[in-house]
């Protein structure tokens, strides 16, 4: 309730894209062919909010965001995404064993899931990076032009 009337009071948005992560995923649970691994070049749209400007008249600084696409990058730049709970796991540690495939292990690779992850892991970044002057609005993880799921707390 509080962050809800902060986030009413936000005036200055931020958006940063980091585009184009060639990686694979499965949907185990899928009924249909979503349960066979497949790919696609993964975006992710970060949309910060903040009440003040940085002395530069910045939101949060374009350029300061090396990191995270360090991160970004180590997760899901020619990774293979795989459920925490695929009944397959064993099998793609093994691959990821013999170099076959770059496994991470997510919660759930879904769009939406995979917008809270990075929502979850970027949202206490950007409060330290600025000294909590601005916070991340929401997260859209993108597969395609026509297909993508947005976390927005
Ligand atoms: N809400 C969501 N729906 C689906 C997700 C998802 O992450 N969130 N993921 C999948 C599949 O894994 C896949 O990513 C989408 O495949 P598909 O259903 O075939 O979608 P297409 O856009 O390729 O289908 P078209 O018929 O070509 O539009 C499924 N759903």
């Amino acid at each position: 309730m509080r962050l809800g009337i902060l986030r009413a009071m936000s005036v200055f948005v931020t958006r940063k894209v980091f585009a184009d992560y060639p990686c694979a995923h499965r949907q185990w649970r899928h009924a249909g062919h979503c349960k066979f691994v497949h790919g696609y070049s993964r975006s992710f749209t970060l949309e910060f909010g903040c009440e003040s400007l940085s002395p530069e008249g910045f939101g949060v600084d374009f350029g300061g965001f090396k990191p995270l696409k360090t991160w970004l990058e180590d997760q899901f730049d020619h990774t293979c995404l795989i459920n925490a709970d695929d009944p397959e796991l064993a099998t793609f540690e093994d691959l990821h064993a013999r170099q076959i495939v770059k496994l991470r292990v997510l919660p759930n690779v879904s769009m939406e899931n995979t917008a809270k992850y990075v929502y979850d892991y970027v949202a206490p970044w950007i409060t330290e990076n600025t000294q909590g002057r601005a916070w991340l609005i929401s997260v859209e993880c993108r597969e395609n032009q026509k297909n993508s799921g947005v976390y927005r707390p």
